[in-house]
């Protein structure tokens, strides 16, 4: 017999961190269900890692509680770990051995059986077979990433979680990442990735979006945006660049911002931004209402949350 929640591989309520007076998760709920990529997105210091921390086992929530791959959190953390394979945000591998003498030091701590065979799957599975005598300290910042997932991915793990694995990695080596991933996946691994990437969101199936530790929104891109409230105008042609400053801190702008040569203005009013716009028809620009684009949703999603990293 299945019981409620059984296909879901994080189901979490109410999970709040307080580190010293300041909450680095806030009451979050998440429900993440089996053999999907989700993307986990926030601003800096929104407890993204933080989050993940609890949810592997690695750090006790102040308050909340719930499971992951059916495991409580606050009983069950070693359960957790075995299953969940965690890339950390920092490259921790050692520098001084070759990519293979790291996977077999993995092996070692996790008293993989077949430890030869297993390596050797995993360096072809990940495509580092060609590399395994090369020294870690001497790859690039995407054949690292690749080398982490694999150690990360060696004990056979049912669930990924990869804090902001393509951070400062060029567009082809996060492509490449990003396959894997979903290969991985296509494998029944479910994945959670935290990410400042806008096209990495759009590859997820879903979406966990975080400001200073409140949750603010969960789903798919598409409905997201749907959700936001948020409208968005587009100006385009010769002088946007002096609109921009004209229309910044007006009635109606929320936000203003550039998107390769055409200026964005987002306003969660429609009828105070329509006026705005009727005030800006000027010669040589043409403007036309467009969908708000994620990055438009998330800036206006942070501007309605407190910022509480600052130091006190
Ligand atoms: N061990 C700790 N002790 C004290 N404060 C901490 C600790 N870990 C995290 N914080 C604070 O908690 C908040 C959330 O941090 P966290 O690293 O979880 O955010 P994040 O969303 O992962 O950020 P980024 O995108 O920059 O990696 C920050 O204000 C951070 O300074």
């Amino acid at each position: 017999m299945t019981k409620a929640g059984d296909n879901l591989a994080i189901d979490v309520r109410g999970l709040t961190k307080t580190f010293g007076k300041r909450k680095a998760v806030d009451s979050v709920d998440i429900a993440m269900p089996r053999g999907q990529v989700w993307g986990f997105l926030g601003p800096n210091g929104s407890g993204k890692t933080t989050t993940i921390r609890m949810l592997c086992g690695l750090l006790r929530p102040d308050a909340g509680q719930g499971t992951c791959l059916g495991y409580d959190i606050l009983k069950h953390s070693r359960e957790i770990k075995r299953q969940v394979g965690y890339m950390t945000q920092k490259f921790s591998y050692w520098e001084d051995l070759t990519i293979r003498e790291n996977l077999e030091f993995v092996a070692n701590l996790y008293d993989i059986a077949n430890k030869k065979q297993v390596v050797d799957d995993t360096l072809e599975q990940l495509g580092l077979t060609t590399r395994q005598k090369q020294l870690a300290g001497t790859l690039s910042g995407g054949w690292k990433q690749r080398l982490a997932l694999a150690a990360c991915t060696l004990h056979s793990p049912k669930m990924l979680m990869l804090d902001e694995p393509t951070a400062g990695v060029d567009p082809q080596a996060r492509r490449d990442f990003w396959d894997q991933i979903h290969r991985l996946s296509a494998q029944g691994l479910t994945v959670l990735v935290s990410t400042h990437y806008m096209d990495e969101a759009e590859r997820c199936d879903q979406i966990v979006y975080i400001a200073y530790g409140k949750l603010m929104a969960q789903g798919r891109v598409e409905d997201i945006i749907d959700q936001s409230g948020l409208y968005t105008f587009v100006a385009e042609g010769t002088g946007v660049r002096e609109l921009m400053e004209r229309l910044r801190n007006k009635t109606g702008a929320d936000h203003v911002a550039y998107f390769g040569n055409a200026l964005h203005v987002s306003g969660g009013n429609l009828d105070a931004l329509t006026a705005l716009i009727k005030g800006e028809q000027v010669v040589g620009i043409i403007w036309h209402q467009a969908r708000p684009s994620l990055e438009d949703v998330f800036i206006h999603l942070m501007g309605q949350s407190v910022d509480n990293t600052a130091v006190a």
